[in-house]
């Protein structure tokens, strides 16, 4: 039995029918606390979680053996056996000088636009004077290198190149990696959109490795790559399980893996845009997700049947079919304010927002990675040219985690600088709490500096 039957049996929601696209479950008369929406709304079987198991092999053999063992997994998985990662010089020039003048002309705006939107998130050094002659300085310092993974599996993403390398360039990120799996047709090397891109942007240093193993490769380090101090970019359920075993060696973003789509809509939007964008984001990976949220009977109709028509002419049937069949639903509920709660819960990585008074919705939202507003903002929007950034968190990780950021390459040190007098001022406030702990050592490395005896201390 399913988790869906399960549910079904022990309250209201019909079973789902597993050929069907984007299934219905009605959930009027529901609370949508965590239980209901784990039980009905399923995300891919396949999680990080499980995936963790997988992959954990990979990421041992990488950290054990370093080149050789990369060079082995991209054998086994990717099918290219090579004797490098590192991409040549040459070939990312070429790659620039071959590009076509259209993509080109649209990379340079989605870096622009992302660059006007990723300085506004710099912050300045904030100096607070505590005390009189005691300060505290927040100061904004770079990580000084990264890794950033860009997905090639089953299509290449040059606009993650972009959503990576923007925020870690306007941080001040000094030494930058790139990796992004090997292309068959293109000699082993990442896809040349993807080396373009790299080049636009003044990257220098590429590696053809994609997958756990160029988590590892980017976390410990090989005879070809020199370690990181922090892993981001998204990537496939393999990808994000290899980014969650080795946080802690170094450090990571969010979990962004396979992409979700949530849609919360009324009968004021139209069917076609909302079928539209489900399958956008549907043939991204068979493991998408897509939800499709509002309390009108007549609009679910008319996407359904929207759905079924666009299926029909779309490309990428193998990835949007199972996503839509296996976790994916179009959900009733009774009026905006659950369909509200319900989102929240679900925690998309995406969310659009298509109602009456769409802003105002949207500004209740407190659970997505990106929030799109009304009918002219789609997600496909956000991909490539919005100046948001797409690198965002999913699997419910949206509850807690941000989208990839300035701040995301950026660590705020803490600088104190007190005078004798200020630190004087609060000695016997030390004396107090170090008492307090039982931790006289503490104490002690104060009163050697303003003894106790001084007059005021
Ligand atoms: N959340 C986000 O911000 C965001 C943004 C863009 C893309 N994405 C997601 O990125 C993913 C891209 O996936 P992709 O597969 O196209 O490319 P990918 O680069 O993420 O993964 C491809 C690599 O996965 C490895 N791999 C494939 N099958 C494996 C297996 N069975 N065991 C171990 N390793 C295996 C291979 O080494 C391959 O090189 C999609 O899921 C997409 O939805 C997410
Ligand atoms: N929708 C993806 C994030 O989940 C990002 C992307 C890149 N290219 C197209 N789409
Ligand atoms: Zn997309």
């Amino acid at each position: 039995m399913t988790a869906l039957d399960a549910s079904a049996t022990a309250a209201a929601p019909a079973p789902r029918e597993q050929e069907q696209l984007l299934p219905r479950v009605d959930l009027r008369g529901r609370t949508h606390d965590e239980e209901l929406v784990a039980s009905v709304l399923p995300r891919a079987a396949l999680d990080v979680s499980a995936a963790v198991e997988l992959v954990r092999p990979i990421v041992e053999d990488v950290r054990a053996r370093g080149a050789a063992a990369v060079r082995e997994a991209t054998a086994r998985i990717d099918g290219i056996d090579a004797g490098t990662t590192r991409v040549p010089a040459e070939a990312l020039a070429a790659a620039l000088a071959d590009l076509d003048p259209a993509v080109r002309a649209a990379l340079e705006e989605s870096i622009r636009r992302a660059r006007l939107v990723h300085e506004a998130q710099r912050r300045p050094d904030e100096v607070v004077e505590v005390a009189p002659g005691g300060t505290v300085t927040e100061r904004w310092v770079p990580v000084r290198r990264v890794g950033l993974y860009v997905p090639g599996g089953l299509c290449p993403l040059p606009s993650s190149v972009v959503m990576n390398v923007v925020p870690a360039q306007v941080a001040g990120v000094r030494s930058l990696a790139v990796v992004s799996p090997p292309q068959r047709e293109h000699g082993g090397l990442p896809h040349p959109v993807v080396l373009a891109a790299c080049a636009l942007l003044g990257v220098e240093e590429v590696h053809a490795v994609g997958g756990a193993q160029a988590v590892a490769m980017l976390a410990y380090g090989t005879e070809q790559c020199r370690k990181v101090d922090m892993v981001t970019g998204p990537g496939n359920v393999y990808v994000a399980a290899a980014k969650r075993l080795v946080r802690g060696a170094v450090g990571i973003d969010s979990e962004a893996g396979p992409t979700e789509i949530g849609i919360l809509a009324d009968e004021t939007a139209d069917p076609v845009f909302v079928a539209a964008d489900l399958l956008s984001q549907a043939e991204h990976d068979p493991n998408a997700s897509c939800l499709l949220v509002s309390p009108s009977e007549e609009l679910l109709d008319a996407v359904a049947a929207e759905v079924e028509r666009q299926f029909a002419l779309t490309k990428h049937v193998d990835r949007v079919g199972p996503a839509l069949r296996s976790q994916s639903a179009a959900v009733l509920v009774d009026d905006i304010d659950a369909g509200l709660a319900l989102v929240d819960e679900w925690a998309a990585e995406h969310l659009e927002v298509i109602t009456r008074d769409a802003a105002a919705v949207a500004a209740r939202v407190t659970n997505a990675g990106a929030v799109f507003v009304g009918p002219w903002s789609p997600v496909s929007l956000g991909d490539y040219l919005a100046g948001s950034n797409h690198v965002l968190p999913t699997g419910g990780t949206a509850k807690f985690n941000p989208g990839l950021s300035v701040q995301t390459f950026l660590r705020g040190i803490h600088v104190v600088d007190y005078s004798r007098d200020a630190l004087a001022a609060v000695a016997h406030h030390i004396d107090a709490l170090g008492g307090a702990e039982d931790l006289v050592a503490h104490v002690a490395a104060v009163r050697v500096r303003v003894p106790a005896e001084e007059a005021g201390a």
